[in-house]
């Protein structure tokens, strides 16, 4: 069942269209990835839908009783306030009950692993600190939809890891829509990839589809000696390119298939020590539609 519905969300800033005619919908407990240039309207979007900026056209329907929980890019604090203070206040704003938000505010800030610092005042908090306190803010009252803008661009390497296993233990119960720049992250949690550009959704779908979209399909045919990959590329059965004792072959409708390969190579002693099919990284693909006119 989808959870929102986002149908030809536009936003104009003095003529300019920051985000152009958007539509997308989000499945139930799905993760999305907004991915895109700097610029591209991923912040726009999000708070549009977070219910910060007024659409300029278009429309989102979402389930109200669902609840939202919001991590802007730069995540403001009262640097006097301890993380508890300022995660019970987040609570109270979002309609938790009084007589749980002790409790559903510490559980919450033992979940993003700041239960040592609760009583810290959040001026002294690091980068990652921070982080994962507007993560609190954002899941304390347990909201259905969580949108989340660049939630680990600004931390490092272990802490990504930590947030991105945070969130794919959140989205068991919450559907999570998320803007990043770290395409790795991606690649790893996500059910659906939007892709915008200038404001436009230029690419949309699941990331094998996407994936299957730009990649050139090759394989590579790996060989136990150089030699045995020379001799291999001397018959001239298809187009191939050699570098050592790899040998990387395009497969298409025109070219071979993987099939026919596979029967060359399984008649006779050919010195074949591996096969494997590549397909284009999210990296590449980024390339190719950012830069696409
Ligand atoms: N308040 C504003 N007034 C005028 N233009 C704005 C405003 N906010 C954003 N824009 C413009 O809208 C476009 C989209 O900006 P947005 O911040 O949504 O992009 P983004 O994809 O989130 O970028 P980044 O990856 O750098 O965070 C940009 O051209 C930006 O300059």
């Amino acid at each position: 069942m989808s959870l929102l519905e986002v149908k030809e969300l536009t936003k104009s800033y003095n003529g300019t269209l920051a985000v152009d005619h958007v539509s997308f919908t989000l499945e139930e407990r799905t993760a999305t990835a907004l991915i895109g240039p700097n610029g591209s309207g991923k912040t726009t979007t999000l708070s549009m839908i977070a219910g910060l900026l007024k659409e300029s056209e278009g429309s989102i329907h979402r389930d109200f009783k669902s609840g939202i929980g919001f991590l802007p890019q730069y995540p403001q604090f009262f640097p006097w306030l301890s993380a508890l203070e300022f995660t019970e206040m987040a609570a109270q704003i979002s309609g938790v009950d009084g007589k749980k938000v002790r409790q559903q505010s510490i559980r919450t800030l033992e979940f993003v692993g700041l239960g040592s610092a609760v009583n810290k005042k959040t001026g002294t908090f690091s980068g990652g600190m921070r982080q994962r306190l507007g993560l609190a803010q954002a899941i304390v009252h347990q909201p259905k939809l969580l949108l989340l803008d660049e939630p680990v661009s600004a931390l490092d390497p272990t802490g990504r890891r930590e947030i991105m296993d945070l969130l794919k233990s959140l989205q068991q119960d919450a559907t999570i829509l998320y803007s990043t720049h770290i395409l790795n992250d991606a690649e790893e949690m996500t059910d659906q990839l939007l892709f915008l550009k200038e404001g436009k959704l230029v690419e949309q779908g699941s990331l094998s589809e996407v994936k299957s979209r730009y990649a050139e399909p090759q394989i590579r045919l790996l060989f136990e000696t150089e030699q045995a990959a020379v001799l291999f590329e001397s018959r001239k059965l298809w187009p191939m390119q050699r570098d050592r004792n790899v040998i990387a072959l395009p497969i298409s409708y025109e070219g071979p298939s993987m099939q026919q390969v596979m029967a060359v190579l399984a008649k006779e002693e050919s010195g074949i020590a591996g096969i494997d099919k590549q397909s284009a990284s999210l990296e590449e693909i980024f390339l190719k539609v950012a830069g696409k006119k």
